[in-house]
């Protein structure tokens, strides 16, 4: 790990869930500075104003040239929504700051893209579906599974206000069960929806079912059938802190990337 000091932060999207928890831990972080923040208002704004929290340093910018040219920064932390993520994601390799993405909605396409562009730079920086160990956990574990059990469906659970679906968890879970599962469609070959939906989305054959509800935060199943068996893997994340382990490291660990990692279990040993 990189011996320098203090890495400078800037994290967009600060008035949000995981944009005010992020800027909670660094607040309290060994080794991490809050120089400032991306919020499309609340230009100029102190970000201890915008929050309410004292002690906070840094200000707000709305403008991300602005921000990474005035500002020396080390690292972008994004937690926004797919259209100013890849805009804060793009700005960020012009200026040769380290983005650490949790947004979601990147295509596997995007991240090529985004990864040549910072293999040329030599920059490091890494998107994560899900920051929470449990969860990259429990995709590993699904990925293993899938080789022996390849009728299997997804159920991801999350509060009411996620503006998409399926979840960006689900799907890179789906893309690693893809590698060790056998390509199959499941369930009668002959089965009709009678509502439209019934048998959720269909990835590769396989099934993925998004259930949003007040009261949850982020939660999934993988469920595995076989002859007489069922396999349940699932993962609850009950609280936000639940991510900023991962987010933490993933800040740490990009000082001492070259490129750009798709995956939190790419860099965990
Ligand atoms: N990778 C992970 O572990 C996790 C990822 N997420 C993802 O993070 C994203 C944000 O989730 P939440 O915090 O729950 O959403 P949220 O809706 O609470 O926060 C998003 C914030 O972004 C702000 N925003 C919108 N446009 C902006 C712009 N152009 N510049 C700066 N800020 C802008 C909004 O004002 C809002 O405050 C979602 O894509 C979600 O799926 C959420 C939890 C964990
Ligand atoms: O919006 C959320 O809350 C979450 N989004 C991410 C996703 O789409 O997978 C990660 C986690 O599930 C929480």
């Amino acid at each position: 790990m990189t011996d320098k000091k203090t890495i400078r932060v800037v994290v967009a999207g600060p008035r949000g869930r995981m944009g005010s928890e992020t800027i909670r831990m660094i607040a309290k972080a060994e080794g991490l500075d809050l120089v400032a923040a991306i919020d499309h208002n609340h230009d100029g704004e102190r970000i201890e104003d915008l929050l309410g929290v004292a002690g906070l340093s840094g200000r707000v910018y709305a403008d991300s040239d602005a921000c990474f040219s005035n500002e020396e920064v080390d690292v972008l932390i994004d937690f926004t929504n797919p259209e100013a993520g890849k805009q804060n994601l793009q700005k960020a390799i012009d200026y040769g700051v380290r983005p650490v993405i949790g947004t979601s909605g990147f295509t596997n396409e995007e991240v090529k893209s985004y990864r040549s562009q910072m293999n040329d730079k030599k920059l490091g920086g890494i998107i994560a579906p899900n920051f929470a160990i449990g969860a990259v956990l429990v995709m590993k574990f699904s990925q293993m599974a899938a080789k022996y059990f390849p009728d299997a469906e997804i159920i991801e659970l999350h509060h009411d206000k996620k503006k998409d679906a399926p979840s960006g968890t689900a799907i890179k879970t789906a893309e690693l069960m893809m590698k060790t599962r056998e390509s199959k469609k499941q369930g009668a070959p002959d089965e009709k929806e009678t509502l439209p939906g019934a048998r959720g989305a269909d990835f590769d054959g396989m099934r993925i079912h998004s259930v949003r509800l007040p009261g949850l935060i982020a939660h999934q199943e993988v469920l595995f059938g076989g002859k007489g068996e069922l396999l349940t893997l699932r993962h609850d994340s009950m609280d936000r802190a639940s991510f900023m382990t991962g987010v933490y490291y993933a800040t740490k660990t990009v000082m001492d990337l070259d490129t750009l990692v798709y995956g939190l279990e790419n860099i965990l040993d």
